[in-house]
């Protein structure tokens, strides 16, 4: 298994020279009996065979209560699994996998959805190495707005973990800066703390008076950040989060480098809110199973400003909460989407290499 991992990572370039392979003590060795299990009859659990692995915040909420709809769709009732990503629970191994998962019929697929999967390196190779067949489901949407509503996110779960005095998965140490900083005062400690080694590409991201050039550099010095194990660590905590979760086509590549492109699925959050049942026809066509939702299990909800889906007879409707925390209610001042787009405009190509550009031309970044 390992000899495989190593030699899909091989087959990538470029990007590639950034990436890390140090992955040899993070994974298990002996993969699960995913089609046995799989093929039981009757009811069993059976292991997720397709996998919502993100982008946080870009609608994957919206794209698993589609796909809920479904009879041949199932997920988990204990919601999230976080098992690839949280070491407390992928060390008690695939057993402890299986047990998160609904007992359903054969006929019925099972996936996971944890959208914090996409963009952390150990991942990827943990997934293969569970299974290789596994299909991959990403939804993406514009990095810059991503990063405020994973801000207004974030800070939301503070408040209620505070109330709660409940302390989760959050980096406490770090959030301080939650607590009393604005949106934009966290991104710019982020850009400063991720470039605080490139004082030349720094400079050019903040420099507000000439025009951007240093795209190539940014591109080097945000990539260099990343694949260093020393800022491991960092990484974790929310205000480098926020920034460092747009790096898409960095993060995309480590999956297309071990897996099949027939098997990764990236579709756009525009899609999924303005278009939801072609979406959801495509997202049905990849997982290989019958063709039950379609557009008269949507509706439009002017409240929410998206749709709500419904059906099948015996199910309650479902539509997005309204909430004051919405970051469709909140515009980036100026000056901070700029410095936003200036980091991801320098690392759009890489995504667009992978999977084109149509997908995101209500990015505005052409
Ligand atoms: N019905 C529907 N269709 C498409 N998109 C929708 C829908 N409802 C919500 N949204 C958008 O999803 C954003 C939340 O994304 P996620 O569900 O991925 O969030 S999470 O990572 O699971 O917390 C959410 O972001 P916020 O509005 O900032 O919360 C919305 O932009």
């Amino acid at each position: 298994m390992l000899q495989r991992i190593e030699n899909q990572l091989r087959r990538g370039e470029d990007v590639d020279k950034y990436i890390i392979k140090d992955f040899e003590n993070t994974i298990h060795m002996k993969p699960p009996d995913v089609r046995g299990q799989n093929a039981l009859p009757g009811l069993a659990r059976r292991f997720p065979k397709v996998i919502i692995t993100g982008m946080q915040k870009c609608g994957t909420g919206a794209l698993k209560d589609a796909m809920t709809r479904s009879p041949y769709l199932a997920w988990s009732a204990h919601g999230e699994s976080h098992f690839f990503d949280r070491q407390q629970n992928y060390n008690q191994g695939y057993q402890f996998y299986l047990d998160l998962q609904p007992e359903v019929g054969p006929e019925v697929t099972v996936f996971d959805k944890t959208p914090s999967l996409l963009t952390d390196s150990t991942i990827p190779p943990r997934v293969y190495a569970y299974n290789p067949n596994v299909k991959i489901i990403v939804i993406l949407c514009e990095p810059a707005h991503r990063t405020l509503s994973h801000y207004l996110h974030a800070k939301a779960m503070m408040k209620s973990q505070e109330e709660e005095n409940h302390n989760r998965h959050f980096n406490h140490d770090r959030m301080h800066l939650m607590n009393s900083d604005s949106f934009e005062e966290v991104i710019d400690s982020a850009i400063s703390e991720i470039f605080e080694n490139e004082e030349f590409v720094r400079s050019a991201v903040f420099d507000m008076k000439n025009e951007f050039r240093a795209h190539q550099a940014t591109r080097a010095a945000f990539y260099r950040y990343v694949a260093n194990p020393a800022n491991f660590e960092r990484i974790q905590s929310i205000p480098i989060q926020l920034v460092q979760r747009g790096l898409y086509g960095y993060y995309l590549n480590q999956w297309y480098n071990l897996f099949p492109k027939e098997n990764i699925l990236v579709i756009s959050s525009t899609d999924m809110s303005q278009r939801p049942a072609k979406t959801i026809q495509a997202v049905q066509e990849f997982v290989g199973v019958p063709q039950t939702i379609d557009a008269s299990n949507f509706y439009w909800n002017n409240e929410t400003q998206h749709f709500c889906v419904m059906g099948p007879e015996e199910t309650e409707p479902h539509c997005s909460r309204p909430s004051k925390h919405r970051s469709g209610n909140f515009e980036i001042n100026p000056r901070t989407k700029i410095l936003l787009n200036r980091l991801y405009q320098s690392v759009y190509q890489d995504l667009v290499d992978l999977v084109g550009r149509d997908l995101f031309a209500d990015w505005g970044y052409e």
